[in-house]
């Protein structure tokens, strides 16, 4: 990008936490916006990130802006990154915090509401499903308009521990867990390949692959982290403001994120074609028995959530 380059949206994040404010950095280090604005009702904490995320933008090649924002002002938003919510403490799912976040999310839509036509919102906080399910309906936004970050991150954990094992750049690996973001998810191992070759033919000889262990890892992995580090916010933050960038510039790219599906009566991961409008479409994967199964079962697992 050349000196002095002017983005001319604006993306607003809710939640000045550590999610929200490593989405923001992430943003200003690959800058796709004028105008970054946070919001947060702790107004001390949200002023202290504005100034010091304002001090990163001091990196020569942008003039993207941050600063702190009312929720009426991010209704107002090309993007809302919905990272406001509860996190999990030691023992809790991400299911447990939908009592609080469903809370929260309605005040913020509420607060918002009502949004510019073309907004986009991008949800974060968990259960990440669930509340994009309910963020459609308290917004009233067009169904593509309201998008999951879903098993994205997952996947993108599941291609890096591919990488390893299989010794093979993770962007040169083509592999997806779909459903929920959280215990039901499952890896679509019938499309698993490396530059188009099915994984199990691709391998170098002799090398195996531990199928269920390599899915529970990929499940496993926010728990590990958070044991020890409490948060889990950098995965997020490049897969979230990479979604941004691809909805701002209309990318078309294909990502698995959650959104509403018509024949399940749910938000969760399958892939699609994200762009301006959020998700312009589906693209159909044709799942193996066994995985028609899963996604249902996720589904289900979801309702239930959502019924409860
Ligand atoms: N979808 C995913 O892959 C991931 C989701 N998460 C989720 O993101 C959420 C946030 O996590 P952290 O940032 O670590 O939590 P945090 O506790 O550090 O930050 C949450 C922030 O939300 C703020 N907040 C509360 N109500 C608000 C409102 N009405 N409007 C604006 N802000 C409000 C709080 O004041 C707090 O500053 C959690 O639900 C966590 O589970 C975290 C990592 C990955
Ligand atoms: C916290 C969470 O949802 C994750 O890191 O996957």
């Amino acid at each position: 990008m050349s000196q002095n380059t002017k983005h001319t949206s604006q993306i607003a994040i809710l939640g000045a936490g550590d999610v929200g404010t490593t989405i923001a950095y992430s943003l200003i280090m690959n800058p796709v916006a004028g105008d970054i604005l946070i919001v947060d009702p702790k107004e001390e904490v949200r002023d202290a990130q504005v100034q010091d995320l304002s001090d990163a933008t001091f990196h020569g090649n942008t003039t993207t802006r941050v600063r702190a924002g009312t929720h009426k002002e991010a209704g107002q938003s090309d993007i809302v990154v919905i990272t406001a919510g509860a996190k999990q403490k030691k023992g809790e799912s991400r299911t447990d915090l939908i009592g609080r976040n469903k809370a929260i999310l309605e005040s913020a839509i509420n607060d918002m509401t009502p949004f510019r036509s073309d907004t986009v919102l991008l949800i974060v906080a968990n259960p990440v499903d669930v509340l994009a399910y309910f963020a459609q309906q308290f917004s009233k936004l067009p169904k593509n308009q309201v998008i999951g970050s879903g098993t994205f991150l997952d996947s993108a954990r599941l291609r890096g521990i591919l990488a390893t094992k299989a010794g093979v750049a993770a962007s040169s690996i083509d592999a997806y867990v779909l459903g929920e973001h959280g215990e039901s998810q499952f890896v679509a191992w019938s499309h698993a390949s490396i530059a188009g070759v099915p994984l199990s033919s691709a391998l170098e000889t002799g090398t195996r692959l531990d199928q269920n262990a390599i899915a529970e890892e990929t499940k496993g992995k926010a728990t590990a982290i958070m044991e020890s580090k409490g948060a889990t916010n950098y995965g997020i933050g490049g897969v979230a403001a990479s979604l941004c960038k691809s909805i701002l510039f209309d990318e078309r790219i294909v990502r698995p994120v959650s959104f509403f599906q018509e024949e399940l009566g749910v938000c969760l991961s399958l892939p699609a074609v994200i762009g301006r409008k959020g998700v312009v479409r589906s693209v159909e994967i044709p799942l193996d028995g066994e995985e028609k199964g899963k996604l249902k079962k996720s589904a289900e697992a979801l309702k239930e959530v959502i019924n409860s």
